[in-house]
Formats: structure tokens, C-alpha cells, sequence
């Protein structure tokens, strides 16, 4: 089938998200607003990207980007390549630390693409760029509420990954404290053992579906609904601070736990009023993003190149 490609330049506004969420390893996640924004269109030839924000300077600026790459793989499913690209990107949410980053980029590329193709949502559609974009990040607990929003339960089968959405009670409030240091997600899964005790699997499974209940009807369960017996403790030595403050925080009967690969926290329940965790983090309490990531047509507007963060709390 031929490809063709839209006049107009598009846009899209993809969420964080937090991983696992404690016992919910590789399956549960959690949208939070706070934003990248990035457009695309297609242009003559060539590749040119703009990093405005987060990774400004550091980040690729050719078909390296993983925008860029994001955005091949989806228009080689679509059957063709356009003869060249232009990506702007507004990046706020902060790289290597356990929020999503990566997902947000692989899903901001993804879904530019579809829009660039004329008929790309009846050739690709919906639970296709969730199969897609999981195949691209390895794993499918920060692209499935990264794309859905709120909370997700994401799980895999054979033709690939597959989520559903919850609605998340009152009462869940989500703060990150993100540590300056910065974690690949690659080398905090080197960390994780190729097996683990019965015993500790069992815990974690009782516990993860403890969570599902606590995060979507009885909050005050958080607590014990977020203990991990199958990662966070493997991961402790590449990450000693963090591993220090969820132990300091859960000692405050705060339902804190690593937020993805690390090495930001996340607190699900209220900080301790004064709770101060010293001045390497940067505390940050967010909203529950709702709708998932967001396409529009056109390029960037005013408010969407503004780099200060959106829906910040405080
Ligand atoms: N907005 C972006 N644009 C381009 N590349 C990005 C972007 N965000 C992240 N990346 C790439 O992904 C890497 C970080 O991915 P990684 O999976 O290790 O962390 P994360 O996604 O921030 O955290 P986690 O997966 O634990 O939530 C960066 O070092 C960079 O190479
Ligand atoms: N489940 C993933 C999330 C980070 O991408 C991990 O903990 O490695």
C-alpha cells in the first residue's frame, strides 16, 4: 500500500508516568501532569530537531533522537518514509530518573507519525500503537499510561502488550522527590536477578493486587499494598539515597516507593507537613493526568513552548 503524507504539521502532548508503582513490576503504572510537548511535520528532505528543556544540548539532534526513531519504525508499519522531517521538542519531564521519559518520547514519536499519514489511525489504531510503542521501550508499564492516562494495568501476550485504565479514588496523592543524580533503566534491569524465591513471588503478587484495590477504592491500604519483594531491594546498592528516603518515608507510614527503574521517589500518600528530604531532591507534587497523550494539529503555540513545568501543584 502506497503511503501519503499530510500537508500540516501536527502535535502532541505526552505525560510522565511512574512504573511499577512498588509490587506492580513491569505492569503497573501511573500518569502525572507533567509534559513533553513535541510537533513534527514533513518537509523536503532531511532531519532537523529542536530540544527546548530537558536533554537541551545533550540529546541528538538527528535520526539518533529517539523521537526520530520512534517516528521510522511507525511510518515503516505504515508502509513508507517521508522524504524529510522537522521535530520540535519542549521537554519538561526529566530524563534518566524513573519517570517515564523514554515512553513519553517513543509515544510522542509514535502517534506524530500516524498523524502524518494520511489514514494512519485506520491503518494503526489505538491498541496497535500501545503493541507498538510497548515492542519499541521493551516493556509496557510507562507507555500504556503514558498513551491511556491514569492508572494502568498493562500485561503482554503473544501478539503483544495490552492495558486497561482505572479510575484512581480521592485520596491518592502523588508527590516525586527527584534526586540530581540520574539512572538508566538499562543498568537498574541488570541489577534484577534471572529468578526469584517462590515465597517472595507470592508476596508480591498478594501485594500487587492489594494495590489495585487500594489505589482504586481504599487508599488507606496504600501502605501495605505497596511493599516489593522482586526489585526495589536488588536495586538498593545502585541507588543507597533512595533506597534511604522510601525507607524514611515508609518509617513516616508514607506509602513511598522507587518510581520506575529509579532514582526518584514516589509517594503515593501525603508528605508529613515540614517533611524535608534534603536539598539533592527536588520535590514535585503532581496531578493524576486523566486523558493520556494528546494530538492536535499545528505547530507548538506560546503556551506549549513555555518551558515551566505544566500542572505542577507546587
Ligand atoms: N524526550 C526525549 N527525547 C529523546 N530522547 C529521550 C527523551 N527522554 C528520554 N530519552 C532517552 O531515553 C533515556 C532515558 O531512558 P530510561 O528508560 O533510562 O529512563 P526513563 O524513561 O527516564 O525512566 P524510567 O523508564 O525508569 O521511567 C535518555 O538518556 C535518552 O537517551
Ligand atoms: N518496569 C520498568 C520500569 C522502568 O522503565 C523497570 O522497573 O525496569
Amino acid at each position: 500500500m502506497s503511503t501519503t503524507f499530510a500537508a500540516g504539521p501536527v502535535r502532541v502532548r505526552v505525560p510522565a508516568t511512574s512504573a511499577n508503582l512498588g509490587p506492580g513490576f513491569d505492569a503497573l503504572g501511573l500518569a502525572l501532569a507533567l509534559y513533553d510537548d513535541v510537533a513534527a511535520e514533513v518537509t523536503a528532505d532531511g532531519v532537523t530537531v529542536t530540544v527546548t528543556g530537558e536533554g537541551a544540548g545533550d540529546l541528538p539532534v538527528d535520526d539518533n533522537h529517539l523521537v526520530v526513531r520512534a517516528m521510522r519504525a511507525t511510518f515503516d508499519e505504515l508502509g513508507g518514509q517521508p522524504p524529510g522531517l522537522a521535530v520540535e521538542c519542549v521537554n519538561r519531564i526529566p530524563q534518566a530518573r524513573g519517570l517515564g521519559s523514554s515512553s513519553a518520547a517513543i509515544v510522542a514519536g509514535v502517534l506524530l507519525a500516524r498523524a502524518l499519514v494520511t489514514g494512519g489511525a485506520d491503518r494503526l489504531d489505538d491498541a496497535a500503537v500501545l503493541r507498538l510503542a510497548a515492542r519499541i521501550e521493551g516493556h509496557p508499564d510507562n507507555v500504556a499510561p503514558c498513551l491511556l492516562g491514569g492508572f494502568t494495568v498493562a500485561w503482554t501476550e503473544p501478539a503483544g502488550a495490552q492495558a486497561v485504565s482505572l479510575p484512581v479514588a480521592d485520596g491518592v496523592h502523588p508527590t516525586v522527590l527527584i534526586p540530581a543524580e540520574r539512572g538508566l533503566t538499562a543498568v537498574a534491569r541488570a541489577a534484577l536477578p534471572a529468578s526469584v524465591p517462590h515465597g517472595d513471588a507470592a508476596f508480591t503478587a498478594g501485594r500487587a493486587a492489594l494495590l489495585v484495590h487500594a489505589l482504586t477504592t481504599q487508599p488507606a491500604l496504600l501502605l501495605p499494598a505497596t511493599l516489593d519483594r522482586l526489585h526495589q531491594h536488588y536495586r538498593a546498592p545502585g541507588m543507597p539515597e533512595t533506597a534511604a528516603l522510601v525507607e524514611r518515608l515508609r518509617g513516616a507510614a508514607v506509602a513511598a516507593v522507587v518510581s520506575g527503574a529509579g532514582p526518584t521517589v514516589l509517594a503515593l500518600s501525603e508528605l508529613p507537613e515540614g517533611f524535608d528530604p534534603g536539598t539533592n531532591w527536588q520535590v514535585l507534587r503532581l496531578a493524576i493526568d486523566v486523558p493520556g497523550a494528546q494530538v492536535g494539529q499545528g505547530r507548538l503555540g506560546h503556551a506549549e513552548r513555555d518551558p515551566v513545568a505544566a500542572g505542577r501543584k507546587s
